[in-house]
Order: structure tokens, then C-alpha cells, then sequence
């Protein structure tokens, strides 16, 4: 197996299950059915128009002696005639070609994206998000790339690598002996120049990786780079790697440039042999001189199928791989939802509350039962119930967690880094699942609960804010697609991120790129506050920023999450000691188990943990 590296990640250059892929790949073809048909149809003319055009040398040249004009003129007419057929459809194909790879690349782009929009988010967890951006760009170019230039290539080279070894045993069969064992030798080098090039490739390959991966991480942590004065190790290292690229670049070259000279070679000493057997034939007349001529035209490009269905052939391959990894993702079982309690309008009538298509801004969980549809109220009261849960079947991470948030209360996790808050959060969400014991949500296991809906009815404020390119208007709509303009401005004043927005030149139609780049890290958070704000949820988690952020920012986005929390449920992964006072209930966490819970002022009474965390004099590891 042959693999190549792209950053830090291990590339295959073939398939590991060849039939599997072809035939998915087919199927993507197969979707533009008749388009292939015709192109395969053009390409078969077009390798049948070389070879008989050039065949025609033959009655041409033996109808020269006799001074038949007419009839001579006759035969050049069909060559030309057969040539311009075979020059019309290659065209012919390649223009179609370019349609044919650009609907196939189109409908793969199309079904990894609408694949990776349902991953789990266990797959972003756990693989690295480079390696799926090298699907969608490095594996769908390379595919686009063998469809445009060596897919069809390869069939032609294929049937004029036949084609030219059936006329020739029918021009001149004895001869074609000397060509075959020719064609055989040069078929031996190619094999083994390729191999050996595409082993040393790999080591290139593999170096240019581990270089790129070097530059990109130097170049995005410069400031670090700085900071720790280690310009003068990274050069020394980058010299080192830049030394070990020359050497397997070298080596892998001199392997693939000698391969056309020397199979050139070959069939020049080939075709000087066959020449003068055949030239000593004709003069025995044992050939006719027709014959012959067109014989040697056919030696004389004899090499040139072997090459390019050898090189082509790499290059399908390569992009099989490809297609191999975009299948492997495409096949990754997309997140479950057997949930069925959906969230909806309700409103009240005669005391009862019944369902309704109009926006009435009160909302309910239309739980099925066994007895009919329960409307249950959306309140936000969340309770854990023993949860135990591990990322992997041998690593517990939560060990027997009670927690019971009722609705409107503040929460507030505090720990070490890695007890398990964000993982509390994420089970709240269901961006996993617990192993044991459950989580309700006014009540109903939340497994229960339609995925969208639970969502839906949960805003998130995160460290990492994620906006995304756009005006900041479009970035606040993001937290409710059908949310008015009104509605925007008013989430923004709540998080008190108007006045600012108000300053940026554009306002509201400011667009912010590159993840929110134009904006400070306490502006990018005073809009995820007012996206969340938009949303309007009757619960929200909330992982609070540890980066330092100037004072006056601060009070801004404290004021505004302070806005956004009331009367909401609350759960923070807390690091402000404001938000761990004004908290309902703190719960302290170590190592995935519950070691305190409480008040502020409780806990600190308690003089435990918490007191020593508060205190400054014990960090919980
Ligand atoms: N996707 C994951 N796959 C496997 N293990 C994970 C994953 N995410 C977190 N963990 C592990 O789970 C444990 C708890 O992590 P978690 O992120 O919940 O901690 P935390 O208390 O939020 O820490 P921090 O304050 O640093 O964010 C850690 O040991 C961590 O290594």
C-alpha cells in the first residue's frame, strides 16, 4: 500500500478496497448515465479513428506503384476523412468530459456535505477537522482532475494498446513477435521505474507533510515563537526537514524522469530492429511495402499507450483513494433521533392548553403516550438522575451525577480543568448520550425528546464564540433564522452589545470575517450573548470566557449575561467568582463525581473544597 502525508495525516495513493470504490464511483457516473455512454462512445471512436487512420498508410502506399490517381486520391480522402473523425470525437469527449466531472464532483461535494451536516458530534471530537477539509478540497480536486484528464485518457490508451497489437499481428504476424517482446521489456521497466518512484514519492511526500504541518504551525503561533525567542531551534529544525525533502525529492524524480527516456529508447532500438527485418521481408517479398510503412508507424508510437496508461492509471488510482476516504466519511452512521416529543405552540382554552399553528410565544412538549398526546409545559426544570458516562467504553468520566436545576435557577459547575463540566453540557444537549441513568427535561427523558426541538429550547454561549461570515445582523439571526430585524436589535441591546455595533462604520450591516476577526475577543462574546439573547430558550448553558478581558468589557458582557440569564434555567461552567455568588446551587466537581454542592455561602461555611478553591490555597486535581 502506498500512502502519501497531507499536513500530519496518513494518505493513501490506492484504494484498500478497489472493487468497493470503483463500483461506488460508478454509481455516481451512473446518475449521468447517458452522458457517459456518449462520452465512452466518442472516446472508443476516437481510439478507433488513430489506429485505422494510420492503417490506411497501407493501401495508400501500395496503390502508389500503380499510378491509379483517382483511386490513390480516394484513400487519402477516407485517411483524412477517418483521422478528422477521430480529432472531431476526441473534442468531442474532452468537452463533455468537463461537464460529466463537474456534475459527478458536484454530487459528491453535495452528499458529503448534506452527510457531514448529520455527523455526530463525537466525529468532530475525535478526528481531526483537517482531515475532512482534505476531503472536501485536496480528494475532491484530485477526483475532478482524473475525471477531466486521465479517466478518459486511459480507456483510449487502453483500446489503442490492443488495437495497435491486433493490426499489427494481422499486417505482419512474424514481426509483431519482435514488437511483443519489445512491449514486453518496456512493460517490465515502467512497472518497476513506477514502483520505485512512487515508493520514494511517498517518502517525499511524507517529508513535504511533516514540513507543511512545521511552517503551519510556526506561522500561526509566531507569537509564541516570539515570545519563547525560538526562531533560531526552528530554523535549525526546518533546515533539517528541508535537507530530508531535497534528498527523497531527488531520488523519486531521477526514478520517474528516466522512465520516458528510457521506454523512448527501447522502442527506438525496436523500431530499428523491426525496420530492417521488415525492409529485408519486402525485398523477399515476403511483405508488401504498404504493409511495412504502416507497420512502422505503428511501432513508432507503440510506447506511447504503454505510458500513458501507466501514468493515468496512477492518477485514477490516486483519486480512487480519494473517493475511497470521501466514501468512508459518507458512510459514517449520521446522529440518531429517536426522539418524538416535539416543541410547540400552545395556547390556553377553557383552562386546558390546546395546540395551535399560530405563534402565541407559549410553548409545549407534545409528548406521545400510550393514551394520546400530553401537552407538557415548557418550563426548563432539568434534572440529572445518576448519570454515568464515558467518551470511550473504558473511561468513565461521570461518575453518579444528581443535579436538579429547576426552572429559573442558576447553576453554576466549578473544578479543575477536566472534572467534567463541559461534559455535563454535553450530555444536557445530547451531543452524547448518557450510559446510565437519564436526564429529564420538564420531566420527559430528554432521549425522548426530538433532537431539533431539545436544541431548540437550549441556547449555548461558548469560550469559543464561532461567528461566521456575514453582516453582524445575519451573525445575531443565527440563534432564530426567522427572527426580525426588531428582534435583533432588541437581543443586542439585552446583551448590551447595541452601542458598540452602533460605532462599527457599517452598524448593523458591518461584515465580519474570519471567524469575527474585525472584532475584540469581548465584542465576539458580547454577540454570541445577543445570538443566544435571540433565541429567546428557557435554558442556557453558558461556558464563561477565561480569557482577560479589559474591565470595562467585562462589566459590559457580565451586565448582559446577567439580562440574558433572567428567568431562564441556567448552567455555567463557571470561572467569574460574580457568577459563582449569585449561582442557585454550586456544584463542585473532581474527577467526574459530585464532591460538594451548595450556596456560595454554604459551601464556604462548609470550609471543604470549595472554601480552599475560593481561598486560592488548593487547586482541585
Ligand atoms: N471528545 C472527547 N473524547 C474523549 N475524552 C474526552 C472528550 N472530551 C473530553 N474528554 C475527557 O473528559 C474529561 C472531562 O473533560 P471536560 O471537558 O468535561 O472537562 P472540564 O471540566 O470541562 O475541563 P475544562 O475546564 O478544562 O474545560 C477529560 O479527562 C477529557 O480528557
Amino acid at each position: 500500500m502506498i500512502y502519501i502525508f497531507r499536513r500530519n495525516e496518513v494518505i493513501r495513493m490506492r484504494p484498500h478496497d478497489l472493487r468497493e470504490t470503483l463500483k461506488k464511483f460508478l454509481s455516481y457516473m451512473g446518475n449521468h448515465r447517458f452522458l457517459f455512454l456518449l462520452i465512452g462512445i466518442l472516446v472508443a471512436i476516437s481510439a478507433l479513428g488513430n489506429l485505422l487512420g494510420t492503417y490506411m498508410i497501407r493501401p495508400v502506399i501500395n496503390e502508389i506503384p500503380t499510378r491509379n490517381i483517382p483511386q490513390i486520391l480516394r484513400s487519402i480522402r477516407t485517411m483524412a476523412l477517418i483521422f478528422a473523425i477521430g480529432v472531431a470525437a476526441a473534442f468531442g469527449y474532452t468537452q463533455l468530459m468537463a461537464l460529466g466531472a463537474q456534475k459527478v464532483v458536484q454530487d459528491i461535494r453535495r452528499d458529503l456535505f448534506r452527510q457531514a451536516q448529520r455527523f455526530p458530534v463525537s466525529v468532530f471530537d475525535t478526528r481531526p477537522h483537517g482531515e475532512l477539509m482534505s476531503c472536501f478540497t485536496n480528494d475532491v480536486d484530485t477526483i475532478s482532475d482524473a475525471l477531466n484528464n486521465s479517466f478518459a485518457m486511459m480507456i483510449q490508451s487502453l483500446i489503442q494498446m490492443i488495437g495497435t497489437l491486433v493490426i499489427l499481428f494481422i499486417l505482419n504476424a512474424r514481426l509483431t513477435w519482435i514488437v511483443v517482446i519489445f512491449y514486453f521489456f518496456m512493460f517490465l521497466y515502467i512497472r518497476y521505474s513506477s514502483h520505485k518512484s512512487k515508493q520514494y514519492f511517498s517518502d517525499q511526500q511524507h517529508e513535504l507533510g511533516r514540513m507543511n504541518g512545521f511552517i503551519e504551525e510556526m506561522m500561526t503561533g509566531q507569537k509564541v515563537v516570539k515570545v519563547f525567542n525560538h526562531e533560531k531551534a526552528n530554523q535549525k529544525t526546518f533546515d533539517t526537514m528541508n535537507r530530508h525533502l531535497k534528498q527523497s525529492s531527488r531520488t523519486a524524480v531521477s526514478y520517474a524522469q528516466s522512465m520516458i527516456p528510457m521506454v523512448v529508447s527501447l522502442s527506438y532500438v525496436n523500431y530499428a530492429l523491426v525496420s530492417v527485418i521488415g525492409g529485408y521481408m519486402v525485398l523477399n517479398h515476403t511483405s508488401d511495402i504498404g504493409s511495412l510503412a504502416s507497420y512502422l508507424v505503428f511501432v513508432r508510437q507503440a510506447a506511447m499507450p504503454i505510458n500513458q496508461f501507466t501514468q493515468q492509471g496512477t492518477i485514477v488510482l490516486s483519486a480512487l483513494a480519494g473517493a475511497e476516504r470521501i466514501f468512508e466519511y459518507m458512510s459514517i452512521e449520521p446522529e440518531v433521533d429517536s426522539g418524538q416529543a416535539t416543541l410547540v405552540n400552545v395556547k390556553e382554552e377553557n383552562g386546558k392548553l390546546v395546540q395551535t399553528p399560530e405563534h402565541t410565544g407559549k410553548w409545549a412538549w407534545a409528548h406521545p403516550r400510550e393514551n394520546g398526546l400530553e401537552l407538557v409545559p415548557l418550563r426548563g426544570d432539568v434534572q440529572l438522575h445518576d448519570v454515568y458516562f464515558g467518551y470511550t467504553k473504558k473511561q468513565m468520566i461521570l461518575h453518579g451525577i444528581n443535579v436538579h436545576a429547576h426552572a429559573g435557577e442558576k447553576i453554576a459547575f466549578v473544578g479543575a480543568t477536566g472534572a467534567g463540566k463541559t461534559t455535563i453540557t454535553n450530555l444536557i444537549n445530547r451531543f452524547y448520550d448518557v450510559d446510565q441513568g437519564s436526564i429529564t427535561y420538564d420531566g420527559i427523558d430528554v432521549r425522548l425528546i426530538k433532537k431539533d426541538d431539545l436544541r431548540r429550547s437550549i441556547a449555548m454561549v461558548l469560550q469559543d464564540t464561532h461567528l461566521f461570515t456575514g453582516t453582524i445582523m445575519e451573525n445575531i439571526r443565527y440563534g432564530k433564522l426567522d427572527a426580525t430585524d426588531a428582534e435583533c436589535i432588541a437581543a443586542a441591546k439585552l446583551a448590551n452589545a447595541d452601542s458598540f455595533i452602533r460605532r462599527m462604520p457599517k452598524g448593523y450591516q458591518t461584515i465580519l470575517k474570519s471567524d469575527g476577526a474585525n472584532l475584540s475577543a469581548g465584542q465576539r462574546q458580547l454577540l454570541a450573548i445577543a445570538r443566544a439573547a435571540v433565541a429567546d430558550p428557557p435554558v442556557l448553558i453558558l461556558d464563561e470566557a477565561t480569557s482577560s478581558i479589559d474591565t470595562r468589557t467585562e462589566k459590559l458582557i457580565e451586565k448582559g449575561m446577567n439580562h440574558l440569564m433572567n428567568g431562564r434555567t441556567v448552567f455555567t461552567i463557571a470561572h467569574r467568582l460574580s457568577t459563582v455568588r449569585n449561582a442557585d446551587l454550586i456544584i463542585v466537581l473532581d474527577h467526574g463525581r459530585i464532591v460538594e454542592q451548595g450556596s456560595h455561602e454554604e459551601l464556604v461555611a462548609k470550609d471543604g473544597v470549595y472554601h480552599k478553591l475560593y481561598t486560592g490555597m488548593f487547586e482541585l486535581s
